[in-house]
């Protein structure tokens, strides 16, 4: 497979959702400050940590000691403060001791991190819903599903281990090196010059493996995203015989995560021998000069014994700096990720002076309506009323923007130019809320959960156990969930899987007829159903309409059978509006549409 295809497939674009790949230090700062207000919140946490890790290091500090004075205990028993026997049962209390404190700091600290990382993916999860169209229709499922995964656990671990990790550096280095300097200040300074070169090669090596952790996590969200799609898609995959494209697209896909991650792993890998040499030379730097200041008497054989012990105690901490430093530009990285979704403001939103509007009692208007997405005007200027308890039919060429047109109107797309009216008020001024719940939206692709066709239809009302049936034959539904065995309990599967495209569509009109809404909005929603079904769907709707306002898109002309007026959209405009009959006789598009079904049923 050609790696121009695959690039082509998976196009990185810049639509607001997608990771920066080289975050610059004031990024890192800006980004990491979302932290602090929750880092603030368990600060009672993270304080009783890092008391714990204090202790802990204390505690880890005294061994040392106390096995200096059982040296010199066993040296020169006489003198000695303490026996050796003393010693080694106090050397085995601290261990104890050392042991349940660190336990607790480390409870402490990673489950706060717990905490941050829950409360953000719940933010996530909260901004998402709150985010509409525009934003979605620039973002892959996949890269936000990975989102969720891989950089909430980089944020987790910069705020559970990276933090504890630091916290404890500090402290033990803080410490030890004073411990160290007591015994002798030129040996301290000696023995730990090799450390700045071991800091320098982990952090070294440290950045290439975020650089090759951050290419191998874009990786991971192709991957997602093309499982995701595919198996989704999986009849279209079938039926197109593309099985063994979408095999060579993750397998190559695949192959560049597997790469990544093996170079992370030699990475890794190295800095082992990285801390062995330098733990070896400050050793022999140790063994060397502390030797003869044994030997000269300068110090003893027991502070030679503590010396070493704070410098082997030394060693993780030192070489952790440079993989925290990583791990603090990692978390950032990830935490510009989810700041891209965090921070990301809906197109549509509440305005401040909204309204709440009950009921329509004197229609819809369209204003001077201009609307487009980013290739341009789709709508333009468009005009018109529609009173309340009017039903109307909208046709037009594919493409020239009916659904678009219905969209706006629970506004799933912003109104940004011309104006929407219910009953003169301006809908960018009524509370999304309220607006909605006047409107049964039904989409042009039915949407199914994976559950009952009960819980499907009674998707949009609060109350799981309404009494469903009603809608379900207003729809036309009702010999279908007859004819399950399970009947309104039947599960559709995942996408509703299990039910025809027809069967969909008409559960779909039956979940936006449940809440009575005083508007209907219907997109096409009888493009899957036969002729005859489409007859008996349109008698029960008529029985439903009463005095609802309805809008109905659709290019089967038949469906506009109940409409009082019918618009014809050409070029972003109303070309022709009126009834069928005034229509026909207009003997334009519309006549032109009529003649074209005609012959084409005939033909059929
Ligand atoms: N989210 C989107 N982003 C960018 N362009 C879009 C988006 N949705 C639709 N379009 C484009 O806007 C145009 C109008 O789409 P729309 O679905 O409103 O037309 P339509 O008249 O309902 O089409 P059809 O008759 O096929 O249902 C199309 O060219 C489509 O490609």
């Amino acid at each position: 497979m050609a790696p121009v295809r695959v690039a082509a497939f998976f196009r990185i674009g810049p639509t607001g959702c997608e990771p920066r790949p080289n975050p610059g230090k004031a990024t890192t700062i800006k980004d990491l400050s979302r932290l602090i207000p929750h880092i603030r919140s368990l600060g009672r946490r993270y304080t009783g940590g890092a008391l714990l890790l204090l202790a802990t290091n204390a505690l880890a500090l005294l061994i040392p000691w106390y096995m200096k004075l059982a040296v010199e205990a066993l040296q020169r028993p006489a003198s000695a403060r303490l026996s050796a026997t003393t010693c080694a049962l106090l050397i085995v209390a601290l261990a104890v001791a050392h042991c349940v404190t660190r336990i607790y700091s480390r409870t402490l600290i990673l489950n706060a991190a717990r905490i941050i990382e829950y409360r953000i993916r719940e933010e996530l999860f909260q901004r998402l819903l709150l985010l509409d169209l525009p934003f979605f229709s620039g973002s892959r499922t996949g890269d936000i599903i990975s989102r969720f995964a891989n950089d909430l656990t980089n944020v987790r671990m910069l705020t559970g281990f990276g933090a504890m990790s630091a916290m404890n550096t500090l402290i033990l280095y803080g410490a030890a090196v004073t411990m160290m300097w007591r015994i002798h200040p030129w040996l301290t300074l000696c023995a730990v010059v090799p450390f700045p070169l071991m800091v320098l090669l982990v952090k070294k090596v440290s950045q290439h493996m975020f650089r090759r952790s951050l290419a191998a996590q874009e990786e991971l969200a192709r991957l997602s995203s093309l499982a995701e799609e595919s198996i989704s898609a999986i009849r279209l995959v079938k039926s197109y015989c593309r099985e063994e494209h979408f095999q060579a697209l993750f397998q190559e896909i695949a192959g560049r995560y597997l790469e990544h991650n093996l170079v992370m792993g030699r990475l890794r890998g190295l800095i082992i021998p990285v801390m062995a040499v330098a733990t070896g030379a400050g050793t022999l730097i140790v063994l060397f000069l502390g030797g003869r200041l044994v030997i000269a008497g300068t110090i003893t054989l027991g502070d030679f014994v503590a010396f070493s012990g704070y410098l082997t105690m030394l060693v993780w901490p030192t070489a952790i700096m440079g993989w925290i430093l990583t791990m603090m530009q990692r978390g950032a990285s990830s935490m510009s990720r989810l700041n891209a979704i965090l921070t990301a403001e809906p197109a549509v939103a509440d305005a401040a002076d909204a309204v709440s509007q009950e009921g329509v009692r004197q229609g819809i208007e369209l204003r001077g309506l201009t609307f487009g997405y980013d290739n341009g005007k789709l709508l333009d200027d468009i005009s018109c009323h529609i009173a309340a308890g009017e039903r109307i039919g909208i046709t037009g060429e594919v493409g020239c923007g009916k659904s678009s047109l219905l969209r706006l109107i629970p506004r799933l797309l912003p109104v940004d130019d011309g104006m929407i009216l219910i009953d003169g008020k301006d809908i960018n001024h009524i509370t999304l809320a309220s607006l909605r719940s006047l409107i049964g939206y039904v989409p042009q692709e039915a949407f199914l959960f994976s559950r009952s066709i009960r819980e499907n239809i009674a998707y949009g009302v609060e109350d799981q156990w309404v009494d469903v049936s009603n809608a379900a034959r207003r729809a036309g539904f009702t010999d279908d969930v007859n004819s399950f065995r399970d009947g309104l309990e039947t599960l559709v599967g995942e996408k509703g899987v299990s039910l025809s495209g027809g069967q969909k569509q008409r559960l779909s009109i039956a979940r936006a007829l449940l809440p009575g809404p005083r508007i209907l909005l219907l997109d096409d929603p009888l493009s899957a159903v036969d002729a005859g079904r489409e007859e008996e769907v349109l008698n029960e709707l008529r029985g439903f309409y009463g005095d609802r306002t309805v809008l109905i898109v659709s290019h089967r002309l038949s469906v506009f059978r109940d409409c009082h007026r019918i618009l014809v959209l050409k070029d972003g405009r109303i070309a022709e509006q009126g009834s069928p009959a005034e229509l026909l006789a207009l003997d334009g598009l519309y006549a032109g549409m009529q003649r074209m079904q005609r012959l084409r049923d005939e033909l059929l």
